[in-house]
């Protein structure tokens, strides 16, 4: 197993988790204009969009202008569905600020249908517009993760054919234990390609599993095979999810420290 380095954050509060977060994409996002003159970002659906647009969405210096949003998954549902990761990203952070609606590439609502061919239409269009590495492998600048309580991250499940996949840059899966089932999802190989990687978990009910994940290591919960190759990995936590881990792991400065 190649070296595991992450930058583990803890913070008071939620609202500290997101004052971070907004520091760290702006810092990312700033770079990443400056240099290629774009910055590409994936969202996760579940209770990240909400922690990461809270203080976000009220920055003053950041060039919305120049960010391409995508989805490290999705549901197979229409845009407007309760269960679209779309509509959660568009509710909480896009309706607030001035991203172009032709640089938000969410899943074509009229494939849902048939999540394979979703999953294939969705990789076109990340191989079309995210810097792809000379492997045409894309190089994400920021993928923003959570992870559930069974230590799934994207729609990748333990123990489900979906985390093997190396052969695509988006794949699909028609049981999720968690619903829906129908879903599309970055692969592994992306994620471990990503510039940056980070992770926002908050809440009690996430402790155990960050144990597991962080400490014991346990390789068969996907998000801990999250590891980018040539990227830097964050875990951005508030303290009720960091209880189990020990002080020796936290970092004691912040996440824009570390760039
Ligand atoms: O189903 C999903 O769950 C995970 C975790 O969600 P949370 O509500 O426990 O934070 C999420 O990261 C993923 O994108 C989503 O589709």
């Amino acid at each position: 197993m190649s070296s595991y380095c992450p930058v583990v954050i803890s913070k008071p509060t939620i609202q500290q988790v997101s004052l971070e977060l907004r520091d760290l994409l702006a810092k990312l996002s700033k770079e990443a204009i400056a240099q290629r003159g774009k910055f590409t970002v994936a969202f996760s659906g579940g209770s990240l969009p909400t922690t990461v647009a809270a203080e976000l969405t009220k920055a003053t210096d950041v060039d919305f202008s120049a960010w391409y949003v995508y989805f490290a998954d999705e549901r197979c549902c229409p845009h407007d569905h309760p269960d679209s990761n779309y509509l959660l990203v568009k509710d909480e952070f896009l309706s607030k600020v001035d991203v172009p609606a032709s640089q938000v590439f969410a899943i074509n609502p009229e494939l849902v249908g048939d999540p394979e061919r979703a999953a294939a239409d969705y990789a076109a269009k990340v191989k079309e517009t995210v810097p792809v590495d000379n492997q045409g492998m894309p190089l994400f600048d920021c993928l923003l993760l959570g992870i559930g309580p069974d230590g799934h991250t994207c729609s990748l499940f333990p123990d489900r054919p979906q985390v093997k996949v190396s052969d695509k840059i988006v794949t699909h899966i028609l049981d999720s234990p968690k619903p829906p089932p129908p879903r599309i999802t970055l692969t592994l190989p992306v994620l471990n390609h990503a510039r940056h990687v980070a992770f926002v978990v908050t809440g009690a009910g996430k402790a155990e599993m960050l144990e597991s994940i962080l400490v014991k290591r346990d390789q068969s919960r996907p998000s801990a095979l999250v590891s980018p190759e040539h990227g830097m990995l964050f875990w951005i936590l508030d303290d009720a999810a960091a209880q189990r881990l020990p002080a020796d792991l936290l970092a004691k400065s912040s996440a824009v420290s570390h760039l």
